[in-house]
């Protein structure tokens, strides 16, 4: 028999819900970023996989979601940035990172909210992109390396960290969503397709590897400290700052995303 396939980002984001979690002979991980991920979810390439909420805000009928797993936050994230050298109502051109769903409508719907339409293009790349564009969008592993890199030093508690560093300003599109809404925002799922549903015993090795690897945080921590050259202490903080367990108050951002965005709601959760 073959083994069912696990879509899996290469993110320091999820690294405590996949530290612990090992493959076997019945279990294999497929690694992509989120706009891959959704694509092989859908084509059936992998079973479950992290999904960006919004694709399965627009797949609600093709997909079954697990109940308590999210990628979530209330307030800012540091990994979900816009980078821009102009203030927000000023952008006439944002380069979009290719590797996200989610963030793109999240920042397209904030920008709308503020009567704010620049141009778009889909640009892989880093701060670089900074030279042509007024702002860049970066998600995950770029963008918490990008923050880091601009930053000198560690202030004595995070919500000092700062948000502007000489002519680049950093917006945290999450905390752009509390401010608005009061809300938490969720920015992935776990889900897969009605079909191709996990055996079980998966979705309880992946409890359990949730569990060990919250509880180790640290030492996770560390190790993606090391692997992306940021500051230990820094990472930590943006480890535990996640909301992973998919709670009443995301399911509650959640809905606010979709009405936000115009798409229907009404989710379905396996047991
Ligand atoms: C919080 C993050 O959320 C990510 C953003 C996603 C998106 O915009 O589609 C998808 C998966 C998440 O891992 C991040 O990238 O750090």
């Amino acid at each position: 028999m073959r083994p069912y396939l696990l879509g899996v980002p290469p993110y320091a984001n999820t690294a405590p819900l996949y530290h612990y979690l090992r493959p076997s002979r019945t279990l294999a991980f497929r690694y992509g970023v989120p706009t891959q991920l959704n694509a092989w979810v859908r084509e059936g390439a992998v079973g479950l996989s992290l999904v960006s909420s919004h694709f399965f805000l627009q797949h609600q009928d093709l997909l079954v979601a697990l109940p308590d797993f999210s990628v979530a936050v209330l307030g800012r994230v540091y990994s979900v940035n816009l980078f821009h050298k102009r203030p927000l109502s000023e952008l006439r051109r944002v380069a979009l990172t290719t590797e996200s769903a989610t963030s793109v409508a999240l920042l397209k719907w904030l920008l709308e909210e503020e009567g704010v339409r620049p141009l778009y293009e889909r640009q892989a790349g880093g701060l670089e992109l900074l030279k042509e564009f007024d702002g860049v969008l970066l998600i995950g592993d770029r963008a918490i390396t990008a923050y880091a890199g601009l930053l000198d030093a560690l202030p004595p508690y995070p919500e000092a960290l700062p948000t502007r560093f000489g002519e680049v300003w950093v917006s945290d599109l999450s905390m752009l969503w509390f401010q608005k809404t009061r809300l938490p925002f969720v920015f992935a799922l776990w889900a897969a397709r009605k079909d191709l549903l996990p055996p079980k015993g998966v979705v309880e090795r992946m409890r359990k590897a949730r569990r060990r690897g919250l509880a180790h945080l640290g030492r996770v921590a560390r190790r993606e400290a090391d692997r992306l050259r940021v500051h230990p202490a820094l990472m930590e903080h943006y480890l535990w700052n996640f909301r992973y367990h998919l709670e009443a108050p995301d399911l509650l951002g959640l809905e606010a995303f979709a009405q936000a965005v115009g798409l229907p709601y009404r989710p379905r959760f396996s047991e």
